[in-house]
């Protein structure tokens, strides 16, 4: 393949509709070396997609929310130059998106869920390729279930990079030769065949294994802003984009909450030094972030970050004499359940941790079975309405004075627990969901302004 090859990520607004899409194209025609485009599902549609799968709701309540989907996408069908070219396909899609969500278990199987969730991909894929052929470009429609490969973790898939990078070289890498190829983000398929996902925001991480599979340079990532933040710009007007980012503070910034990025989109990258841009596909001119393994300045604070609706968990045994072993038995259970426990305090009987819990997740389900079987061997205390706020910068342990301007900072607030990261790029403290806001405004302005 190409050593130049670029691999192009467009998200969920960027692919919102008509226009949108056509912006994308002239960004896709403009480069010559983007050979590949990954797409998201439309704005909105995966969020319908994982109503439909995880609440019980009346066959009307079905049925409006299909009629919300097929308005999205049909309105792009609309406006095509020739909407007959993909006319019956997307009602084809349309149809098994149908019976999926009225599938009598569709609420109980995972398995099911997926091939449901990855229905807004697949309609998205096949507009955008219709769009970039009306730019007057060779591109076709690639079910990428052929080559992404993951294990039957079904709602959060892990890929098996290996069988990826066997398979896209076989089976994608001749279609690149000769056409754009428009593909699926977040979706997978397990040895079986059978539909997978990445979990939700997953399409960075698909462009970028792919990229990583076909040995690109680049990997970009367009997006709704140009490039990524000293914080998310919803929270504050004054958060501006950062030029250069290395690989350790995204993959830490999108740990921690930053949306722009999924958290594991930074390891292909790694991996293979694939550099990694961000920027906006609405105004692609401004440029945006290059994510790369060295950058120029390694400042002792790049960013903050706010990553919403956590639990704190704390876990108790009063039987001192058995608190050897303590500590490995509630890991076990967090493990067995594919929990991510990402900040942690412990005493001798006590541990503390945040899980995430967001909605439209699928982690509600594992959080409430991991709470129960702990409850059998300890105390268990939850309490929720957190955020976690996290600063994200370099040697944030060495470096004098880096906590004290932190913490100076922040003293008015109730920080529940303070976590130093257990790499030198962050320190987060858990605190209420209605102080958050203010504290990532107050930090930003002590920091960057
Ligand atoms: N540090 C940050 N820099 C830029 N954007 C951020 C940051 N943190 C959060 N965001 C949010 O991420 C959003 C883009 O992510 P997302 O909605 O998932 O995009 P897409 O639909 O392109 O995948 C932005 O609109 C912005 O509000
Ligand atoms: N459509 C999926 C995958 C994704 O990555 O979307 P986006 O690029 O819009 O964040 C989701 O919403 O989770």
């Amino acid at each position: 393949m190409s050593t130049q090859l670029n691999v192009a990520k467009f998200g969920g607004t960027s692919v919102a509709n008509y226009h949108s899409i056509n912006n994308c194209a002239s960004i896709v025609v403009k480069n010559k070396h983007t050979k590949l485009m990954v797409v998201s599902a439309a704005a909105g549609v995966t969020n319908h997609l994982v109503m439909l799968a995880n609440t019980a709701l009346t066959s009307q309540q079905i049925t409006d929310v299909i009629v919300s989907i097929r308005k999205i996408q049909v309105a792009i069908l609309n406006e095509l130059k020739r909407p007959s070219e993909v006319n019956d396909k997307l009602f084809e899609l349309l149809d098994e998106l149908d019976g999926y969500a009225r599938h009598e278990e569709i609420n109980y199987k995972d398995d099911l869920k997926d091939a449901l969730m990855s229905m807004g991909e697949r309609m998205s894929s096949l507009l955008c390729a219709a769009v970039l052929r009306e730019h007057g470009v060779n591109a076709i429609n690639f079910d990428v279930r052929k080559v992404m490969r993951t294990d039957d973790r079904f709602t959060q898939a892990a890929p098996d990079i290996n069988t990826i990078k066997i398979l896209s070289r076989q089976l994608l890498a001749p279609e690149l030769e000769n056409h754009i190829v428009v593909t699926q983000g977040f979706v997978g398929a397990d040895a079986q065949g059978k539909t997978t996902t990445l979990g939700r925001g997953g399409s960075d991480f698909s462009a970028a294994l792919l990229a990583e599979a076909l040995g690109a340079a680049t990997c970009e990532i367009w997006t709704d802003v140009i490039g990524v933040y000293t914080t998310d710009p919803r929270i504050t007007d004054k958060a501006r984009p950062l030029p250069e980012l290395s690989f350790e503070e995204a993959a830490e910034m999108a740990t921690f909450g930053a949306k722009v990025l999924h958290p594991a989109t930074m390891e292909p990258a790694l991996r293979y030094d694939i550099h990694v841009f961000v920027g906006s596909s609405k105004e692609p001119d401004k440029g945006g972030t290059w994510i790369k393994r060295n950058c120029e300045h390694e400042p002792a604070f790049r960013a903050i970050t706010r990553r919403k609706d956590q639990v704190l968990v704390t876990v108790k045994t009063p039987k001192m004499m058995y608190a050897q072993g303590f500590l490995e038995r509630v890991f076990h259970i967090i493990a067995k359940h594919d929990l991510s426990v990402d900040l942690i305090t412990t005493s001798e009987i006590a541990v503390s941790f945040t899980l995430d819990n967001p909605p439209n997740s699928m982690s509600e389900k594992m959080n409430k079975e991991t709470i129960v079987e702990l409850s059998n061997i300890c105390e268990v205390v939850i309490e929720r309405d957190f955020d976690v706020v996290t600063v994200v910068g370099n040697n944030m342990h060495s470096s004098a004075g880096v906590s004290s301007r932190v913490f100076a900072a922040i003293s008015d607030f109730n920080l529940r627990m303070i976590c130093f990261g257990a790499n030198v790029h962050n320190l987060s403290f858990v605190v209420g969901k209605d102080d958050s806001e203010d504290i990532v405004k107050t930090l930003h302005r002590a920091l960057f302004e």
